[in-house]
């Protein structure tokens, strides 16, 4: 048996003006991965073609160790989907919803959706639309984490949240993650929401997949280094250099790809190392998509 809960080997998908271009990606079962993509990236396209929701024009999709779109009704009866746009019923109570999910899903787990609402703070009886869109996230999350799937693939689950309920609704999901062996997918165009959720990271633009690794080799392979260059020595390319600043005396180098080496390599030249400086992964996302995007245009 596969130990990938997601394969997308080549996947293309064509739109007027805009192309998901070979999009090959792999997600080990029992990972919490973040995709990270500006707007218009094609995280949405991405997700839906691995939900069967649109198919992919070129490439092979498997989930669950299936072929996606062929086997899409037994993957999707084991894939838990929470999207921005989903829809709930705003007439009905969360009560009602969790009894027309059971009445679809043998596998609903009513202990746990009772857990759930009491560790979200959700009123059973309450009519949805009376709901605050992060009690209406966190209502969405129990009807797809109650059905106990085996792959939660969550699209942009905390834009449009409040400081305060984007708060809420990630420590809710850390906690419940923390405790149960999950396979999460979770796109998000905020990269500190992602670093706190995800073990694997993956960045997305422009329709193609840029840099994909676990979380912590990211935030480790990433530096910025102060450097004096005195007259007469030359700088030497650090490999993984991503910008280059400064001029004369000093300069500014970003690199991907940090280890001892840069530093030997630089003491080596005559060159002196001031401050070896740690990126956010925010700073790591962008300093990425600008090299990527530099690298085409030139
Ligand atoms: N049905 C469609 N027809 C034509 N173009 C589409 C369609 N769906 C998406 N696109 C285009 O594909 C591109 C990628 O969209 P997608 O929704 O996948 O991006 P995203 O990374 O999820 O962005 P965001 O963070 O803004 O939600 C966009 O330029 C969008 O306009």
């Amino acid at each position: 048996m596969s130990t990938l809960a997601l394969e997308l080997c080549g996947v293309v998908k064509k739109y007027r003006h805009f192309l998901l271009d070979g999009i090959n990606l792999e997600l080990p079962t029992g990972s919490i991965m973040g995709l990270i993509g500006a707007n218009g990236a094609g995280k949405s396209t991405t997700i839906r073609i691995l939900m069967g929701l649109i198919h992919q024009d070129a490439g092979q999709v498997r989930v669950l160790d299936k072929p996606m779109p062929e086997q899409q009704i037994p993957i999707k009866a084991q894939v838990g989907f929470v999207s921005e746009d989903m829809r709930l019923y705003g007439q009905a109570t969360l009560e009602w919803h969790m009894r027309f999910v059971r009445s679809i899903y043998p596998g609903w787990d009513q202990k746990y959706a009772e857990d759930l609402m009491q560790r979200f703070e959700l009123k059973p009886r309450q009519h949805l639309r009376r709901f605050s869109h992060g009690q209406r996230v966190k209502a969405a999350l129990l009807l797809v984490l109650a059905r106990r799937p085996r792959l939660l693939i969550l699209d942009e689950p905390t834009t449009g949240l409040d400081p305060v309920a984007r708060h809420e609704v990630l420590g809710a999901l850390m906690e419940v993650l923390a405790q149960e062996d999950h396979t999460v997918l979770f796109s998000s165009h905020n990269t500190r929401d992602v670093e706190q959720i995800s073990d694997q990271i993956t960045f997305m633009d422009q329709g193609r997949i840029i840099d994909t690794d676990d979380r912590e080799s990211f935030l480790e392979r990433w530096r910025r280094l102060r450097i004096d260059v005195p007259p007469g020595v030359e700088l030497p390319t650090l490999q993984g250099t991503v910008d280059v600043r400064g001029s004369g005396q000093t300069a500014v180098v970003t690199t991907s790809r940090f280890d001892s080496s840069c530093t030997s390599l630089l003491h080596s030249a005559g060159a002196v190392v001031r401050a070896i400086e740690p990126l956010t992964l925010e700073e790591i996302f962008v300093e990425s998509v600008q090299h990527r995007r530099a690298r085409q245009m030139s």
